[in-house]
């Protein structure tokens, strides 16, 4: 049998980080190696698994990245769904101990994203905002429904989520968003709707809208409209649990860990890629 994979986790407090340290147990591919989370935090120094509601599993919380991976090889990957600026510093530590990363953090600005591509000339560099089977087959699909329909349907993007997410649209609307573009063969940036308040008038044609919803604990729902005379098609993907996106994301980690350095997504671990001919 092949060697587990050694993971080292950030951000273990998180709702991410718990999900990820409870799709860990029971499992003799990967194993974790590190267990990181914010330095002066209430919780350093506790054992992970105890943290996240598991069985112990001898792996106390620690501050620092970086002196994990100074150490002589005990980390092959890092998984991270921590904040932006936490997300940036410990990719620049991968970068700088050669040590695949595999990104679920949402919300990087355009300049972020292109560090992010720097680095991924260094090291094997896996970026998703959503880690699902089911929003990744949709994001393959997309650009093809998109152009199968015509450019007379218009296209709204509808998200909602639970009351403490940071960043809107969601990282995965975003990204829906994209496939749509593509589709069209235009640039997301040059149709997106963001924001209807601020302008008058009807809607712009060929633009793609995005509308977004916060409550509760919803754990995260996507809703792509493509609404044309007489009728409307609806692609909808719910999210029941994390555990969802934490088992994604340790597939990602073992197919990451196995890679040459490259800047890929989830669509690469899933075998999506190229997906259907427009
Ligand atoms: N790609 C995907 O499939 C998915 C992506 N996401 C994305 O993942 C990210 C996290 O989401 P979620 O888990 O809900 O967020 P949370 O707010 O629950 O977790 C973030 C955690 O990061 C910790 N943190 C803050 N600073 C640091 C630091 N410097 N080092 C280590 N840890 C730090 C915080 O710790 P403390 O508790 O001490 O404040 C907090 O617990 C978001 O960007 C979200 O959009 C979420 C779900 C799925
Ligand atoms: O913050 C969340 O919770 C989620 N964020 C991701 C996003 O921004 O798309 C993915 C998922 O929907 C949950």
């Amino acid at each position: 049998m092949n060697p587990p994979t050694r993971v080292a986790i950030t951000a273990v407090s998180g709702r991410m980080g718990r999900a990820l340290i409870q799709a860990l147990e029971g499992r003799d591919d990967l194993q974790l190696s590190a267990a990181i989370g914010r330095a002066g935090a209430e919780y350093l120094k506790q054992d992970a698994g105890r943290l996240a509601g598991v069985m112990p599993l001898g792996v106390p919380v620690i501050a620092d990245l970086r002196a994990v991976l100074a150490q002589d090889k005990t980390v092959d990957v890092v998984i991270e769904f921590g904040p932006v600026a936490a997300a940036l510093d410990h990719v620049l530590a991968c970068q700088q101990t050669k040590t695949p990363i595999v990104i679920g953090t949402t919300g990087f600005s355009s300049e972020q994203q292109n560090v992010l591509k720097t680095a991924s000339r260094d090291i094997p560099l896996l970026l998703a905002p959503n880690m699902s089977v089911g929003i990744n087959v949709l994001l393959a699909y997309l650009p093809a429904i998109t152009k199968a329909l015509g450019e007379s349907y218009d296209v709204e993007i509808v998200e909602a989520h639970h009351r403490h997410k940071v960043d809107a649209p969601s990282g995965t609307a975003l990204a829906l968003g994209r496939a749509v573009a593509k589709g069209r063969g235009v640039d997301l940036k040059d149709v997106e709707c963001l924001d209807r308040n601020t302008i008058r008038g009807p809607r712009q044609e060929g633009s793609i809208g995005f509308a977004t919803l916060r409550a509760a604990d919803v754990v995260g729902e996507h809703t792509v409209w493509l609404a044309g005379a007489g009728e409307r098609l609806e692609l909808t993907h719910r999210a029941a649990s994390r555990l969802n996106f934490a088992e994604g994301a340790l597939r990602a980690a073992r197919w990451l860990a196995a890679q040459s350095p490259g800047f890929y997504d989830m669509q690469d671990v899933l075998g999506l890629k190229p997906g259907p001919v427009l």
